[in-house]
């Protein structure tokens, strides 16, 4: 693999008081990493130093190629634009046709549920709905880098599987992955490499070995005409207006996705070891 970005004896200080400590990291072109930790251990700073937003107190970043880098905050900012106002300036600005933008925005607009929004003004936008927003943004032109801080968290749960299968699609194309992350299902279904962040170090954790064996509880509701796939109706109780599934971890994404097409609605997701 292609070493693209290298991080050398990185550190940052916030008055005085030091949240990243002389880290050493490689980061390999279609590498989809990772990071997690406390709240407050320096996983955003990570980001931000490697998009170049912030400016280490110690090391360099050395970038090998010239990279085009997109960054989702967690916040996105409330302005007085509609989401559509703003993704039509930002793609001009990326100098995307205006038809092949509008299609495009149209496409994301509905795959993240968002039709009915697109011309709201976006302070009164909610904080999921802004980060939806981010993320069309980000895949409006196909960056070399995406880098996503807490991208889940503000989102409904058909919107995070959508997400989910966009970040797999760009995997696919080759596209390099830095995010920060609390959930261990969307570290399951999209990093390659977890890198834990704390007291000033990060280091590699072993994914097969911190996720084997786990399973999750699924809460569905039923929509008109829900069916119920055949394949899953072991792991289903039927629960009123819904049903209830416990389902190994490497079977979780797939049931998703089957029932989300027979017509049920994801409600719920949690670790059943919790
Ligand atoms: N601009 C800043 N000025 C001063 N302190 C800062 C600044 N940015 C971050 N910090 C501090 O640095 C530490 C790490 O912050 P960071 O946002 O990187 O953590 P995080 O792991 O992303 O946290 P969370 O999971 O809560 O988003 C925190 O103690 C934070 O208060």
């Amino acid at each position: 693999m292609k070493e693209i970005i290298q991080l050398e004896k990185i550190s940052k200080e916030y008055d005085h008081k030091r949240i990243i400590n002389q880290i050493d990291l490689s980061i390999y072109e279609g590498q989809s990493i990772a990071f997690t930790g406390h709240n407050g251990s320096g996983k955003s700073t990570m980001l931000k130093i490697i998009a170049g937003l912030v400016k280490p107190s110690g090391g360099r970043v050395v970038y090998r190629d010239r990279l085009l880098f997109h960054y989702v905050p967690e916040r996105f900012p409330k302005m007085s634009l509609t989401a559509w106002q703003y993704l039509k300036r930002m793609g001009e600005i990326d100098g995307i046709p205006r038809k092949v933008l509008e299609d495009r925005c149209e496409n994301l607009f509905e795959d993240f549920f968002l039709t009915e929004m697109v011309n709201t003004s976006m302070k009164d936008l909610s904080k999921g709905t802004l980060q939806k927003i981010g993320v069309i943004q980000a895949l409006l032109r196909k960056p070399q880098v995406l880098l996503l801080d807490e991208p889940l968290s503000g989102q409904d749960m058909d919107s995070q599987m959508v997400f989910i299968e966009k970040m797999n699609a760009l995997r696919g194309e080759n596209v390099t992955l830095l995010m920060s992350c609390h959930e261990q299902y969307l570290m399951e279904s999209i990093s390659d490499t977890v890198l834990s962040v704390g007291e000033g170090k990060v280091e590699k954790v072993d994914i097969t070995a911190a996720f084997s064996g786990r399973e999750y509880i699924l809460w569905f509701e039923k929509q008109k005409n829900a069916t119920m796939p055949e394949k899953y109706r072991p792991y289903i109780r039927q629960t009123g207006e819904g049903c209830r599934a416990r389902i190994p971890e490497d079977e979780s994404s797939h049931m998703i996705m089957e029932m989300i097409r027979c017509g049920w609605k994801l409600r719920g997701m949690r670790d059943a070891g919790i």
